[in-house]
């Protein structure tokens, strides 16, 4: 959907327009006007903050072994609900163990973190929901089926920030278009047609308090960013982290940026902590639409496949000339920016 719609154009109008363009839309069409009722009525939610009650009080375990808090229960079956009256097949969610079958003749199967970020709730941080919908594969004998292709499968995807605003990020495979959430009206509205990751960039975000874990080339990496212009990257770099992927890759596609959740040597972190069908391929999806680049490190993030729902994949994704950077050290070298790290004037052999 290369949107022509002028700024302000409602989501919906957005929508039918694309699927004037092509019907084969109107189905995911559909699907992204159920997932989008229930933002509106999670944005609410939310935005009552502690006058709603306690949403981030602690409840169950979910599949990944993270506790479930009211907030993450709450948005997963406000999103389930509105799927049920959508074309959906499938769904697999993080909030529930195995995937959930909904309309078994329908098209289309839907990956979604219902709340992404869980860790701000409670905090009046930005938290969000991230989906991804791919065809949906008729295979009674194997409900994974429908996940079990990779990423470039993918028809659509899209994340909502609920943050100071409440926006829509979403592409239907050509470009990536943000919304803002219109309180007034409880509609989405256009505000960029074609969102653009610029190339290079001087901020990458990553937990740092994860240092001590992280493998050679992430450490060797980051210690050259924070060198500085007296390392061999020769610039000044500024680190982001706002423990809500949906909020950190909000900012990657408005003004650029690398985003790494690398995995690392704590148990369990051997491919990162963020899942490969609802968080990882929609945002690689999103950021690649928009001009950027997604890996895991070294791999394409598209060209992976999950073989269970709530799979983990590393992430590298934002402005490609710096994706590309990480990927020289995976590589077991170092970028030759014309200040060679080795023999260059601030380079090792100088230190
Ligand atoms: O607490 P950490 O290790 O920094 O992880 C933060 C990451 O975990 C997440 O909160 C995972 O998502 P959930 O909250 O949906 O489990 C991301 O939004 C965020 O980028
Ligand atoms: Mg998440
Ligand atoms: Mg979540």
């Amino acid at each position: 959907m290369a949107i022509s719609a002028a700024i302000g154009t409602p989501l919906e109008t957005c929508l039918a327009q694309a699927v004037d363009a092509n019907p084969a839309l109107k189905d995911t069409a559909a699907v992204i006007a159920a997932v989008a009722r229930s933002a509106v009525e999670i944005s609410e939610r939310i935005g009552r903050g502690a006058l709603g009650g306690d949403l981030a009080a602690a409840g169950e375990h979910n599949s990944d072994g993270d506790v479930q808090k009211a907030l993450d229960v709450i948005a997963h079956e406000s999103v389930t609900a509105a799927l049920r009256g959508a074309p959906v097949a499938e769904v697999a969610s993080e909030e529930a163990e195995e995937v959930m079958r909904l309309n078994p003749d329908a098209p289309l199967a839907v990956a979604i973190d219902p709340l992404d970020g869980s860790s701000n709730i409670g905090v009046n941080m930005a938290v969000g929901l991230i989906f991804g919908i791919r065809p949906s594969i008729k295979n009674p004998a194997n409900p994974l089926a429908s996940f079990t292709t990779p990423g470039s499968t993918q028809i659509a995807a899209g994340f909502v920030t609920y943050g100071p605003a409440t926006a829509l990020i979403l592409t239907l495979g050509e470009g990536t278009q943000s919304y803002v959430l219109d309180r007034a009206e409880g509609t989405f509205k256009l505000t960029s047609p074609a969102m653009s990751v610029p190339a290079s960039t001087k901020e990458f975000a990553i937990n740092a308090s994860n240092a001590r874990h992280w493998d050679a080339p992430v450490k060797a990496y980051i210690e050259d960013c924070q060198r500085g212009t007296e390392g061999p990257r020769d610039k000044d770099y500024n680190m982001r982290w706002l423990a809500s992927l949906v909020a950190d890759i909000q900012r990657v596609l408005t003004r650029g940026g690398v985003f790494l959740y690398p995995g690392d040597a704590r148990k369990n972190y051997a491919r990162g902590r963020l899942r490969l069908l609802y968080e990882v391929a929609p945002v690689a999806m999103l950021v690649e639409q928009a001009g950027g680049t997604a890996t895991d490190g070294q791999t394409r993030i598209l060209d992976l496949v999950a073989t269970g729902i709530h799979e983990r994949a590393p992430l590298v994704c934002g402005s490609t000339e710096e994706v590309a950077c990480v990927a020289t050290y995976y590589a077991g070298g170092k970028p030759d920016a014309g200040r060679s790290p080795l023999f260059g004037q601030r380079g090792l052999m100088r230190s």
